[in-house]
């Protein structure tokens, strides 16, 4: 097994810069540099030499094997944050038989060692991706292994049932029908019930670890631009008196109290004889359509193509009052109680999330379940046999088996030095 380095800290100037080491010869190493250290996880202050050459005065510490982050001996050094020093140590590493590491190398050398699950590697993955105060706490729960355990504790219930499912085969008479133990079919029922509680949390769970998309549509000129900017404290849409300004798609990413939204500016919609403006009318529609909210501005109160949950809003308030919701992206009037609803909508929804996440672990569960959705009367060795299938399926959403095809998927995507 390679000893592997990379820097943990971002590249460039900074305070301090760490360099962290995994594998065999991580002591070693860090002793030929610093000389002898004694006790683990223990910081100490120390020259680092590479012959004559004093590379830094740096924060030292190792971890034994079996009691670090990758399980693996680890050794860190704490640099001064300069870019000369860290590639003046990487210079050293090399020459002693080390290799950079790859993104995500450390990581798959903790779940490779059984330090984390791979959902909780996919929860790592998306702690260091969070972008807002909802997405820290669903992924740093998601690193908690909080997965793992519901599905071991599933995979024993199904253990159980399948002894008890044998053992009445066993000791079947061959002259009257097999029946399946009650309590073998109650403990089946339980865990169906659970995977069908975890499945219903996965549409929540994947859209606020995705993020929210809020569609601003209305006919031209309503003033959608106007209000995309007033949301956004900044000129992103071009505004204008020409209806029929915005034809692209224009995205405004925002935190709204802790939930990720991003705000779609879509092109006015009308009969349009230029092909371009056409395009554009088509593809805010579309992105409209699969958004997970919509924000109607109208100029009298009417929004034909609004669907149950949609929000309806009157725009250019400051032209004269009207009934219900009005708001105007020229004087702000209103916005914030618009801001208020849109957080209440998608609240609500955040509100049902779950430990099911990724699609990856839905399809496993839902592989789960369809192996479990079995006839009573089926012969028991049926029986047997759909309990295993529904074990693995467990075992592989959490990569206790089978996780060979995902590690490259999971693991590139994180950052060098994770
Ligand atoms: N300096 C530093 N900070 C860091 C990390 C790191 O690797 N280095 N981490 C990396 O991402 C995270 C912490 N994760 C870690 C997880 C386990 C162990 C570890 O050594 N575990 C041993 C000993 C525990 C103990 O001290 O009692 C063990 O579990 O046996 C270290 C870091 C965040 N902060
Ligand atoms: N009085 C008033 N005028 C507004 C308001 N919002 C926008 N306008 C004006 O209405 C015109 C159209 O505004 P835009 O924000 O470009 O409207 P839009 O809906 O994005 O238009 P399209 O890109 O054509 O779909 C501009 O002249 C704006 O200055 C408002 O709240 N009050």
């Amino acid at each position: 097994m390679d000893t592997i380095f990379a820097e943990a800290t971002p590249p460039g100037r900074g305070g301090v810069s760490v360099v962290r080491l995994s594998g065999p010869k991580a002591r070693a190493t860090l002793e030929s540099l610093a000389g002898p250290v004694a006790t683990p996880r223990l910081a100490a202050l120390r020259a680092l030499r590479d012959g004559e050459d004093l590379i830094d005065r740096a924060l030292v510490l190792w971890f034994e094997e079996g009691h670090s982050f990758t399980g693996e001996e680890v050794a860190e050094l704490h640099l001064h944050g300069a870019p000369v020093i860290a590639n003046r140590l990487a210079q050293a590493l090399l020459s002693r038989g080390l290799r950079r590491a790859e993104a995500g190398e450390f990581s798959k050398r903790a779940f490779l060692n059984g330090r984390m699950d791979l959902a909780e590697a996919e929860g790592l993955a998306d702690l260091l991706s969070a972008e807002t105060e909802a997405q820290r706490k669903l992924a740093m729960r998601a690193t908690e292994g909080e997965l793992g355990r519901k599905a071991d504790e599933l995979r024993v219930k199904l253990v159980r049932a399948g002894a008890l499912i044998e053992a009445s085969i066993d000791f079947a008479d061959e002259e009257v029908p097999e029946e399946v133990p009650p309590e073998a079919l109650d403990l089946i029922a339980a865990v169906r019930a659970d995977i069908r509680l975890m499945l219903a949390g996965y549409p929540a769970t994947e859209r606020l670890r995705q993020g929210y998309v809020v569609a601003i549509v209305g006919p031209p000129n309503a003033g959608k631009s106007t209000l995309l900017n007033r949301i956004g404290q900044r000129d992103i849409a071009l505004v204008s008196e020409v209806a029929g300004t915005t034809r692209d798609i224009l995205e405004l990413h925002t935190d709204l109290r802790g939930l990720p939204v991003t705000f779609l500016d879509t092109a006015g919609l009308r009969e349009s004889s230029d092909p371009i403006e056409a395009m554009g009318v088509a593809r805010g529609l579309q992105r409209a359509a699969e958004a997970d909210l919509r924000i109607h501005l109208t100029v009298d109160g009417i929004a034909d193509a609004a669907t149950a949950g949609d929000i309806v809003v009157r725009a250019k308030a400051d032209l004269g009052r009207a009934e219900g919701i009005s708001i105007s992206g020229l004087t702000g009037e209103g916005v914030a109680e618009l801001l208020d609803l849109v957080y209440d909508r998608l609240r609500v929804r955040a509100a049902d999330t779950g430990l099911v996440g990724h699609k990856r672990q839905a399809e496993a569960l839902q592989r789960a379940l369809s192996a479990l959705e079995v006839d009573h009367d089926m012969a028991p060795e049926f029986l047997a046999e759909a309990l295993r299938q529904a074990a693995q399926a467990l075992a592989m959403m959490v990569g206790r088996v089978g996780a060979e095809d995902y590690l490259d998927e999971i693991f590139s995507s994180f950052c060098i030095g994770k």
